[in-house]
């Protein structure tokens, strides 16, 4: 069922106002508006931009960092659930930006979890980039995941303690679900931090801005299916070895011999989770 908004008011933007004030901050959307044109420029150059010509923004607000976006020539969407925001953008953001390029530049009123990313672009793969609503930012990780094929880069700014998560290796006490799904596909780059200082209103903790690119050969030399449920039952039992974390898969005993289930979760890597995977499903197949 479509939501139904408050009757909207319109506002009055000329007075003239900084960018990142334009528009209320709302809680429940987790908006904390840039107010640093420079940590803004740092994002949007945080996009390499390489083979592709489609720039999808997740949560403009009121578009400081989609200046910089635009900027850089390519086909850009932006997509907001915000209508104060969406309204600022259609009717107030090029005029106060007369600097900005907006001929291929597109706004959306939408929730970036429903929207449908295969029609988004007719079918061509494009970035993802934004200062995330931090309420959401894992389910946006996850849909990008999910739509890996279309989406060979994304950037932007999370929590920093979500940003660390996703590009951490093994051995760390945060690596996690998180990371090994996203760098079964994305080479994961932690690249700043960035402190609460710069926001209107400050969020209580710090941000971190990471880069995910899609490897070039992404497809999973097991079944996903499996993968993801070996890797969240591992660490459903962070503590314990997959020997007894495991136990719900009804290894066989030759295979729990294998010195790799006398590890704990956080010690394998990616590629190791891979390979765990396989055992899994080969024990499977012999066990019939
Ligand atoms: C942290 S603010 C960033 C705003 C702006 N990009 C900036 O840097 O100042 C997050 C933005 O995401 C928007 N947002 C929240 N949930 C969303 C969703 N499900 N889909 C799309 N946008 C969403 C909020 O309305 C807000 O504008």
């Amino acid at each position: 069922m479509k939501k139904k908004f408050k009757p909207y008011k319109k506002k009055d933007f000329s007075s003239g106002k900084p960018q990142q004030d334009a528009v209320r901050a709302k809680k429940h959307l987790g908006q904390h508006f840039l107010k640093d044109e420079e940590v803004a420029q740092r994002i949007g150059d945080t996009l390499t931009l390489n083979n592709y010509e489609n720039v999808l923004e997740i949560g403009p607000g009121t578009g400081v960092l989609t200046k910089y976006i635009l900027q850089k020539g390519k086909k850009v969407k932006v997509m907001d659930l915000d209508r104060e925001s969406i309204y600022y953008l259609q009717n107030s953001f090029a005029l106060e930006h007369p600097e900005v390029p907006v001929k291929d530049f597109e706004i959306l009123e939408a929730d970036f979890l429903k929207a449908d990313l295969s029609t988004l672009f007719k079918g061509e793969p494009f970035a993802i980039t934004g200062n995330f609503p931090y309420n959401i930012s894992t389910q946006i990780v996850f849909k990008a995941i999910e739509n890996r094929d279309l989406v060979p880069e994304f950037t932007g700014m999370f929590q920093k303690e979500v940003a660390k998560r996703i590009c951490e290796k093994e051995g760390s006490k945060t690596y996690g679900i998180l990371s090994v799904f996203t760098q079964a596909y994305f080479e994961a780059e932690y690249l700043f931090t960035v402190p609460p200082t710069v926001f209107n209103p400050p969020p209580k903790v710090e941000s971190g801005v990471l880069r995910l690119i899609r490897k070039e050969d992404y497809s999973l030399p097991v079944e996903e299916k499996l993968f993801f449920k070996v890797v969240k039952t591992a660490f459903n039992q962070r503590r314990k070895t997959l020997r007894n974390s495991l136990k719900t898969f009804q290894l066989s005993d030759s295979l729990k011999e294998d010195s790799i289930f006398g590890q704990r979760p956080e010690q394998l890597s990616v590629t190791q989770f891979l390979e765990l995977t396989q055992k899994i499903a080969e024990d499977a197949v012999s066990d019939k």
